[in-house]
Formats: structure tokens, C-alpha cells, sequence
């Protein structure tokens, strides 16, 4: 949009309304036609009517004549065709992001009407995901293309509704807050900014589609960036009709481009284009191919290789087992944050809780897809997987292990029950084995240990080995057990206590890797200031000049 769209837009008595007087005055119209902005019926996406996926770019939809056919992950029917942008496609792209300068769209002194434009849009978003009708097409979409009970694909979708609200009215502004430090003398004063990158990149996996690019998009755009928005062509298109939501909420057309390509044309669109940031979430090993191609302009939510700790007070087994079984399988077990090891103290051993497990993961089904699809595990590779591990010594099968039954996912996916390995602590650090038992299965698949009393260290000392960071938790409620875990592990985000979970990424608090400086956050307003902006420091210093100054010796 240009500096003189944009004044005309905010001349009009839509931008003179308030955000509130906004959203009231659309409610009515809104619950009437409140999927007006979609192109596609969710329920009626199927082989004989597919639904299309298109591209966006400098302000408009556009198709490429290379059509991606996407598979309906629990029958194998061709069911969504992606207009996919091949290598020789990607020079609109290029272009509308080297259009953006450096200091972005805008900055505390460009165009600071914009903060309150993405305070508005988010309202009016987030009540369109408020409204019932709304919130069930996009839970129903997501569960068709990355399938998940139906609970689970809503609570993506409220998770994101409330991230809108929180960055209703002025939030947008206050992210850019500045401050200021009394100079040397009179006329000096210094002021920390938050200053945007300009042309930025947002690259997201399968698992989330909806929660993990909008709430990075819309971070990079608060702060004043111009983001490409690229998500894994599996799911892109719950993405491509939230964009259409986003431009119904007045969302300006050429904000956002959005392109639907594999892995080595987006690769070689930032190549070309060289946004100055990027943000990837998936796996660590295109993390650190993107780390090194974009020589390090780039922050990571990578592989999650997430450990839950039993310490030894026991408590609440009902309790404790339940949230094992979520954490571990919810979502067959396709979350960043999924429990990947349990690490039990022997006195949870002396529980019912090895059968609360057993007889929780027997309930899952694929009728309600409390299990159902792996889409980047075949069922061949995850049990070839437990065969390997069931070769180490004392290692043994808890539950699960079998193909499920009954079903027509393809075989490019996985389709497992449940499953949890047991293999000795002592085992485990065993060099030989170590890599082995803490490869990331992203599939319904946990590894479960035992430590006694004096075995402590040797948990830490796994933990110690491992290369991903991202969640953990400590279930217990001694204090002193808490401390000794946290204070001696690194995890960016960690649940202590009874009630701790290893997943849960609200958007009330932060969600990301620690202990890697490329390491990027999710969520709240620290998350969005330390990925989409960086400091500027402007030290005024107007004078005057003191009377009788001279010229003073060379230094
Ligand atoms: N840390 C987090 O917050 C978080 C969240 C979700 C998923 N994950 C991780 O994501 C992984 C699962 O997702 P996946 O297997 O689909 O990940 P992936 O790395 O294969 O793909 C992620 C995205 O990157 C794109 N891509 C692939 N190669 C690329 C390249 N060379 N250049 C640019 N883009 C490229 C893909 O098309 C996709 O959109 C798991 O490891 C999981 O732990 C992490």
C-alpha cells in the first residue's frame, strides 16, 4: 500500500472507529455471514470436489501451472490441489520483498498509524474466531489435513483467537515500546527502540496449521515487517482461508505474500531474496541448513526431544497418568512438545500407573482421531524403530507396537497405536545406544525409564546429552526436587510441580528452545520482540552548545 492509500485509509470514518465500535458494529452482519471470507466448504472437501490452494503475492491470488495434489491423509483420495511455485516462479516474490527497506512497513517515526491498524485487525479477527460457526470451519479444516480430535483442533484455534484479542486495541503499540536514559548533559538523552528487520521470512511445518503461522506472522507484522509466509503444502490450505479472514478484518492485500513451494524452491527463494530474518519451525535438520545458507540472519523452533521427570513424591496417579497419556499421544503424538521419554521414580513403579498408561492408550481411536495419521513417519520406519530398541538389554514392550487396525491411511503415512518402550536407565547412556533411544519419533511414541534414589545424577546426565531444548516437565511438589532438576537442565519451556505437562503452547506464556542463542519463542509479547524486532538505540543531542566552549586539545 502507498504512503498515499494509506493516509486515505486512515482518513476513513472505518479507521476513525475504534476497535470495539468496530467489532459491535459487525457482530450482527458477522453471524450472518460470518464465512464470507472462505472459498471452501470443509465437510465437502473430497476426491470428486477438491479444493484448491493458491498463492499470494504484491497484493494478489495467483496460481502457477504446477498443481500439487495432496491426499486425503485417512483414505489416500486426492482431495487438495496446491498451486505450487516452482524455481522458476519465484521472481514476484523476490521482488515484493526487496520492495520492503530495512526499516520495514513501519517504525516509531513511519507510518505509526500502523500499530493501530494491527491493533483493529487483530480484534476484529479475533472475535471472527470467537464466533461458533467460524471456530468449528477452522477446526474442522485443520482436522482434515493434519488429523487431530476434534478438541484438540479447537483448542488451536481458541489458542489463536486469544493471541488476536491480546494484541487488540493498543497491545500492537505497546510491543514498540521505547525507553529513555538522561544523557551527560543538558540536550542528551538516549532512546532504545524496537526497530523491525523489513523483508522477513515465516517458514512453518505440518503440525499446527493455523497456531504456529499465524501467531508468527502476525508477530512479524506488528513490529513493521514484510513477511513470506510459506507453510508445509499438507496443510497451507487452513492458512490460505485465515488470510482471506485476516483481509475481511482489513488486513491490506500486499502485507503478506504467501507461496506454496517444496523445500528447495523456498530455499532458493531466500537465497535470492535475502530477507534479513527468518523464522523456521521444523526439523533441526533444515534448521541448520538454513542457519548456515543464511549465514546465521535466522531463529529456530526446531526438533523437540521432550522429557518428563516423576520425582519421587507420589501423588494423584488418576492425575499423573491421564496427563501422561495426553502429552505423550494427543495429537498422535505430532506435537514439538510431545513426552518422548519418562523418566519414573522406582515409587511410581509401585503404582497402578504403568497400567493407568497401558489402559489410557488403549481407549485412543481412529474414529475420533484421538490416534490416527503420522504424517512424516511411516509405520515401517517407526517399528523398525522399536525393533532396534527392543535389542538393548533389558529393554522390553509396554504397550502398543502394532500397526493399527482397520484403516485406509496411506501407506506414505504411519498409522501406529500408541506406543511405549521401556528401556534401562543404564542403557541409555550407554554411548552405543544414546542416539538411538533419543532420536525425535514425531509419531505416538514414548521411551520409558526408571531411576532409583541414588540414580539422579545419572537422569541429569541424559538430560545433559541431549541437543534439542524445548519442553520438560518436573512432576513433583517437593521443592527441593524441583530445584535440584531446574536449577541443572535448560529446557525453554518447563512445567514444574504436580500438575506439570510437557505440552501446552498457549498464547499466555512462552513458548520456544532455550539454550541456543538462534533460538526463537512463540506467544507473548517477549516471544514477539525478540524474534520480529531488534534494538535501535537514537541518543539526541541537541545542545546547546555551554557558552564559552573552546576547541580543547587533540585526544
Ligand atoms: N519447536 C517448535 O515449536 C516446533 C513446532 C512444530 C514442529 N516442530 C518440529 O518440526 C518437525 C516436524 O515437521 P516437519 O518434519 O514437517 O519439518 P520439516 O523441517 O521437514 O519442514 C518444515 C517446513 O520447512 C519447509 N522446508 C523444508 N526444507 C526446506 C528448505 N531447504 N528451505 C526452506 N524451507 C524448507 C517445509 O516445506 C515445511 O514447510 C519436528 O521435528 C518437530 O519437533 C517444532
Amino acid at each position: 500500500m502507498s504512503v498515499f492509500q494509506l493516509r486515505k485509509v486512515f482518513r476513513s470514518p472505518i479507521c476513525r472507529k475504534t476497535a470495539s465500535d468496530y467489532v459491535s458494529s459487525i457482530r450482527f452482519s458477522r453471524l450472518i455471514h460470518s464465512l464470507g471470507f472462505a472459498t471452501v466448504k470443509a465437510k465437502e472437501i473430497s476426491g470428486s470436489q477438491p479444493a484448491e490452494v493458491h498463492n499470494l503475492v504484491q497484493g494478489k491470488w495467483i496460481n502457477s501451472a504446477n498443481w500439487n495434489t495432496i491426499v486425503d491423509p485417512l483414505n489416500g483420495e486426492s482431495f487438495i490441489k496446491v498451486s505450487e511455485i516452482d524455481e522458476s516462479g519465484i521472481k514476484p516474490f523476490v521482488e515484493s520483498l526487496s520492495n520492503c527497506p530495512k526499516h520495514g512497513m513501519h517504525n516509531p517515526f513511519k507510518f505509526p498509524e500502523r500499530y493501530l491498524l494491527y491493533g483493529d485487525i487483530s480484534a476484529k479477527a479475533g472475535h471472527m474466531l470467537s464466533v461458533p460457526e467460524v471456530s468449528d470451519f477452522f477446526a474442522k479444516l485443520i482436522q482434515r489435513v493434519a488429523p487431530k480430535s476434534y478438541q484438540q483442533a479447537l483448542g488451536e484455534v481458541y489458542v489463536t483467537g486469544k493471541f488476536l484479542e491480546n494484541f487488540s486495541g493498543d497491545q500492537v503499540r505497546f510491543l514498540a515500546r521505547s525507553f529513555g536514559v538522561p544523557g551527560n548533559h543538558l540536550g542528551q538523552q538516549s532512546h532504545g527502540f524496537r526497530w523491525p528487520y523489513g523483508p522477513v521470512a515465516v517458514i512453518t511445518p505440518f503440525n499446527f496449521p493455523l497456531e504456529i503461522p499465524v501467531l508468527q506472522l502476525m508477530g512479524a507484522l506488528y513490529m513493521g515487517n514484510k513477511p513470506v509466509l510459506k507453510v508445509d503444502s499438507k496443510v497451507s490450505i487452513v492458512m490460505e482461508q485465515m488470510l482471506r479472514l485476516l483481509h475481511d478484518c482489513g488486513m491490506p492485500m500486499d502485507d503478506v505474500d504467501f507461496i506454496n513451494s517444496d523445500g528447495k524452491t523456498m530455499n532458493k527463494l531466500l537465497l535470492e531474496a535475502k530477507p534479513r530474518m527468518t523464522l523456521f519451525t521444523g526439523s533441526s535438520k533444515v534448521a541448520d541448513k538454513l542457519a548456515y545458507d543464511l549465514n546465521g540472519r535466522i531463529k529456530l523452533e526446531d526438533a523437540g526431544f521432550d522429557w518428563k521427570i516423576l520425582g519421587p513424591d507420589v501423588h494423584e496417579v488418576d492425575y499423573v497418568s491421564w496427563v501422561c497419556d495426553q502429552d505423550a499421544y494427543a495429537c498422535s503424538g505430532q506435537k514439538c512438545s510431545a513426552q518422548s521419554m519418562l523418566f519414573m521414580h522406582e515409587n511410581w513403579s509401585k503404582t497402578s500407573l504403568l497400567r493407568q498408561l497401558t489402559d489410557l492408550a488403549a481407549r485412543r481411536k481412529l474414529e475420533d482421531l484421538t490416534v490416527g495419521p503420522v504424517l512424516t513417519v511411516t509405520t515401517g520406519a517407526m517399528l523398525d524403530h522399536m525393533k532396534k530398541l527392543l535389542q538393548i538389554p533389558g529393554s522390553k514392550l509396554l504397550f502398543g507396537g502394532e500397526e493399527l487396525e482397520n484403516h485406509s491411511i496411506p501407506s506414505i503415512y504411519g498409522a501406529i497405536k500408541p506406543t511405549a518402550v521401556f528401556v534401562p536407565i543404564e542403557e541409555i547412556l550407554k554411548g552405543e545406544n544414546y542416539e538411538l533411544v533419543t532420536k525425535e519419533i514425531f509419531g505416538p511414541f514414548q521411551i520409558i525409564t526408571e531411576y532409583k534414589d541414588n540414580q539422579l545424577q545419572l537422569v541429569l546426565d541424559a538430560l545433559e546429552k541431549m541437543h534439542a531444548h524445548l519442553t520438560a516437565a518436573v512432576v513433583s511438589n517437593d521443592p527441593l526436587f524441583i530445584q535440584e532438576v531446574v536449577g541443572k537442565t535448560v529446557n525453554g519451556t518447563t512445567y514444574a510441580g504436580l500438575r506439570a505437562r510437557t505440552t501446552g503452547a498457549p498464547q499466555n506464556h512462552w513458548f520456544g528452545p532455550a539454550g541456543d542463542p538462534r533460538g526463537a519463542g512463540i506467544g507473548t509479547p517477549e516471544a514477539i520482540k525478540l524474534v520480529w524486532s531488534c534494538h535501535r538505540e537514537v541518543i539526541y543531542d541537541i545542545g546547546p552548545v555551554p557558552q564559552q566552549w573552546k576547541i580543547p586539545p587533540s585526544t
